[in-house]
Formats: structure tokens, sequence, C-alpha cells
């Protein structure tokens, strides 16, 4: 005490010294609060932007992507920014006067010009990707699906983005990217996958499998249990540092416009009466005449042509759900296996496994018929549905819903029991595991597709490591640095005031 006493009276100046220190302390704490306060500001982020354009065999769709630029290599961060429905049909349907098929996407591109800022124009990439529609043309007659991807290219090129190309996508690349599309939505590979230190988890995590149903082709698409035999239906990925071997498979001519044709030419009989057809797959009342030119025109129908004397057939309907499955079986071929087990045409697939995301056209014809609700209800209910929806006649089913096309309207009653009949019989799903898909048409904002997964892949925006990060957050380091700094300080001062000696300043010591 006595010794602390003198000290004070041998430096009357200490005083000074703690009023100084406590207004430094003062005026630290001051810009400590400031800065947290300024740097938690949004600052205005630079976006970048991208361009994909889905050419289906029924129609195009424009796709408008948005991501901050400093995030690039984060997954999740890009998100649809802008969707445009082309008007009129899918470009395959211009084979006869393809100068049309590029003028078909003006409305959509003009629409792009002014949705992206002008200024980032040029450096935004535009992709177009043909599906299954175009992959039959070019099987049909190779110089008209030339002519009309040149013709698309041509009007993409006559804008100011960046133009990366148009070209059709094989069945594997639509089936990978759908994949990655929903997977990249759900965050499913930002789950346990940063780096920390030598701790890296490189099990894959839990992943979505994707159903894509087309007009023409259809996928499936899944990381399966067992190891994959095939090596033309493995993917093998490595993305954010998790490796992941993925089953896929693209049907063509399995999409629901193809299939309908098919099982309409499959169920047509030589001696048909009066050339007509009864039809289960539609409503009762419903009548419709096909073209057998028409019909047989496709790769897919090709083979089943038959020596009609007619050249038109009179669907008439007859409404009945289970018979209409039946004649939806017979398109399916279950012999011919050479793998231990498969879906059907003799193609592998192993053992359905995990959840599944149903999208495109499974999510329109589903969500039509109120069966996207999975948790209430199961394949029985589902088949149960179809049968009081297929068995109303076509004059109630118009009048219930008059704003609904007619195309698809007319259509559902064999949608429904084709989708059924699909995973069912074609994919092996069951009564257990009917609950394990879910009909979807967006994840967040963001429409499920390929397309976004083909933008993904082609900018390099998902790395095969983890993105390497400190191991505290910033905030955690900032407030770390600011504790022990005011601990040190105040240290130093006790240190002042009761030893007299400036603990922290060594070079005092050294005088
Ligand atoms: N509202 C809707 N109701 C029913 N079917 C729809 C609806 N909108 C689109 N479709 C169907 O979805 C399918 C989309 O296929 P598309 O992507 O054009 O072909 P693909 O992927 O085989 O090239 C088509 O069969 C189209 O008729
Ligand atoms: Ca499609």
């Amino acid at each position: 005490m006595d010794t602390k006493r003198d000290m004070q009276q041998k430096n009357p100046w200490h005083r000074k010294l703690i009023v100084i220190l406590t207004i430094l302390f003062i005026v630290g704490i001051i810009v400590i609060v400031s800065t947290a306060i300024i740097q938690n500001k949004p600052l205005p982020q630079k976006m970048k932007y991208g361009i994909v354009l889905d050419a289906g065999s029924s129609h195009t769709s424009l796709y408008i992507y948005k991501w901050p630029a400093e995030k690039e290599n984060d997954t999740g961060v890009v998100q649809q920014h802008h969707a445009c429905n082309v008007k009129g049909p899918g470009i395959s349907s211009y084979s006869a006067k393809t100068d049309n098929a590029g003028k078909s996407l003006s409305e959509c591109m003009d629409l792009a010009k002014t949705s992206i800022p002008d200024v980032r124009h040029s450096e935004t990439p535009v992709y177009l990707g043909a599906t299954a529609g175009m992959r039959l043309l070019r099987e049909q007659d190779d110089m008209a699906s030339e002519n009309v991807l040149t013709s698309v290219a041509n009007t993409l090129r006559s804008y100011p983005f960046k133009y990366e190309g148009a070209r059709i996508i094989t069945g594997q690349e639509e089936g990978a990217y759908g994949w990655i599309t929903v997977n990249y939505l759900q965050g499913n590979f930002q789950k346990n996958s940063r780096f920390f230190g030598p701790f890296q988890d490189t099990q894959a995590s839990v992943t979505l499998g994707a159903l894509d149903l087309g007009g023409a082709s259809t996928q499936i698409t899944f990381v399966p249990q067992e190891e994959i035999e095939s090596e033309e239906n493995s993917l093998h990925f490595r993305l954010y540092g998790k490796d992941y071997n993925v089953y896929t498979h693209s049907f063509l001519c399995y999409g629901k416009d193809q299939a309908l044709n098919l099982t309409v030419a499959i169920n047509l009989k030589i001696d048909e009466p009066d050339n007509v057809q009864e039809n289960p797959c539609f409503h009762v009342g419903y009548s419709k005449t096909i073209s057998l030119k028409n019909l047989y025109k496709s790769p897919c129908t090709a083979k089943q042509k038959k020596n009609l004397r007619m050249d038109s057939v009179v669907l008439n309907g007859t409404g009945n759900a289970s018979k209409c499955r039946e004649n939806v079986l017979k398109i399916f071929n279950f012999s011919d296996c050479t793998s231990s087990s498969c879906s059907f045409n003799g193609i592998y697939q192993p053992h359905i496994y995990g959840s599944f995301g149903a999208f495109s056209a499974y999510y329109f014809v589903m969500q039509f018929l109120n069966l996207t609700t999975h948790h209430e209800t199961s394949l029985a209910k589902v088949k149960e549905k179809m049968e009081y929806f297929c068995s109303t006649p076509w004059a109630s089913v118009k009048q219930r819903f008059p704003t609904v096309k007619e195309k698809y309207l007319s259509e559902y009653c064999f949608s429904g029991n084709y989708i059924i009949t699909l995973l069912e019989n074609g994919y092996s799903f069951t009564e257990d595991n009917w609950n394990t898909i879910t009909f979807i048409k967006k994840i967040g904002n963001s429409d499920a597709g390929w397309t976004l997964g083909y933008m993904l892949n082609l900018t390099n925006m998902i790395p095969a490591e983890a993105p390497s990060s400190p191991p505290l957050p910033y905030g955690g380091y900032v407030a770390i640095m600011v504790i022990f700094s005011l601990l040190l300080l105040a240290l130093c001062t006790i240190g002042y005031i009761f030893f007299g000696k400036p603990a922290c300043n060594s070079q005092k010591h050294i005088i």
C-alpha cells in the first residue's frame, strides 16, 4: 500500500495517463463500432448474367440467370433472373422453313436485351441447347437439322451478347445437367463441403435423383446404392471436393408426345373396322382424326408402319384408365436384359435408390391432375383418381376446365397413365417408394430443368475442389482480435498503475 502511495506521489502525472488511455479506449470503441456498421452495409454488388435457350421438341424457353460476380464459385448463388416462352412450336418444326426458326426467337431475345443492363451485354454468354425434337430431325433429315441450327445461330449472333454456340445436346448431357441443376438449387453440393484443414469429408452428400419428362425423350438420373455396371450410363463428377458416381439414361421416343403416337401405332390393327380405333386413353365423346403419314413420319413410329389401305384413322375415346395402361405397356419391351437389372428395352438400370425430383411434363401433368401431394397420395390412390378422371365424359371435362388448352386437356388422361406406367413398370418404382418422388416445377425462384446445370458447367462455375476457407468466420476473427487487444491494453494500464513500470514497453526496461 505504502509503495503504491509512494509511486503515486513520485508520479503525479499518472492521472493524465489514465485520462489519455481512457480517451484512447473510447475512441477505439467508436472506431470499431462504426467500422462494423459500415462493413455490414450491403455494398452495391456487381452482377453477372448468362442466357440459355432450351430448344425442346414442343417449344423453346429462354432463361436468364444472374449471380454476384465476387461469389462466382460459391454453390447456390446463381439464380433465375427471368424466363421467356418463345411463341410457336419447337425449332425442329421449322424443318421446311428453316429461316423462321431463328426469327421465332427474336421476341424473347429482345426481352433479354432490356432485362440485362446494357453495360453487361458484351460479357453475357448466350447458349442454345436443342433436345430430342432436333435429335429426331437429325435422324430423319440431317441437312434440315443443320439448317435449323444455322438459322438460330444467326439470330443469336445478331444480338450484343457473347454468343457461345447452338447445338444439339446428347441425352446423357440432358440427364446430367438436370441432375446438377436440382442438386445445385437444393444446396446439396454445399452441405459439409468446406475445406477444414486435413479433415475434409470426401464422402458424397445425399443427392436428389432427377426425372425429366419431355415431349420426345425422357431422362432418369440418380446416384445408386450399388456400383454402376455400364460405362455408357455412368457419369463421374468431382464437385466441391466430393466424388459422385451417377447413373443416367435418356430414352429417345419416350417423351409423352412420341409415346402417345407409339401407343396409337402399336395398338392399330390392320383390319380396324371403318378406320376407327377405340382408344381407352381418351375421354368418352372425344374423337380425333390423325393422318397416318404424320403418325409414321417420326423415326419413333416408322418401325410400326403397317400395310394399311387407309390414310387416316379416327380415335374414339372410351375413357378407361386401366385399359389405357394395358395399351401403353405394349410400347415397353421387358425381355432381352443382358445386365443384372434393366428398366426396359434391354437398358441397364440399377435399383431405384434415394429421393427423386420429377419435373417438366411430370409436373405439368401431375399438377393438373392434383396428384403432386404424394404424402397423402399412394400409388393405389393415384390409379383410383385416374380411373375417375378418364371415365369422365369429354363434355364435362371441357366444361370444368374451359381455359385449359384443348390439346393438353384431351391428353391428360393418356399422360397420367403413361407417367404411372413409365414409373411403375418402366423404372420399377413401387407402392413402397412412390412417396420418394416429389413433383416439382421450381426450387426457390429457379425452374428445374437442364439449362442451369448446362450453364454452370460451361462457365466453369462448379469447382472440383471445395474453396478453402479460414477456420474462423470473419466476424469471429474481428471479435477475437478486438477482445484480446483490449485485454492487453487493460493489462498494460493496470501494470503501469500498480508497479509504476511500463510493463508493456520493453524499451523503458532497457533504459
Ligand atoms: N401445361 C402443360 N400441360 C401439359 N403438358 C405440357 C404443358 N406445358 C408443356 N407441356 C408438355 O411438356 C413437354 C415438354 O417437352 P419438351 O421440353 O418440349 O421436349 P423434349 O424435352 O423432349 O425435347 C411437351 O410434351 C409439352 O406438350
Ligand atoms: Ca425438355
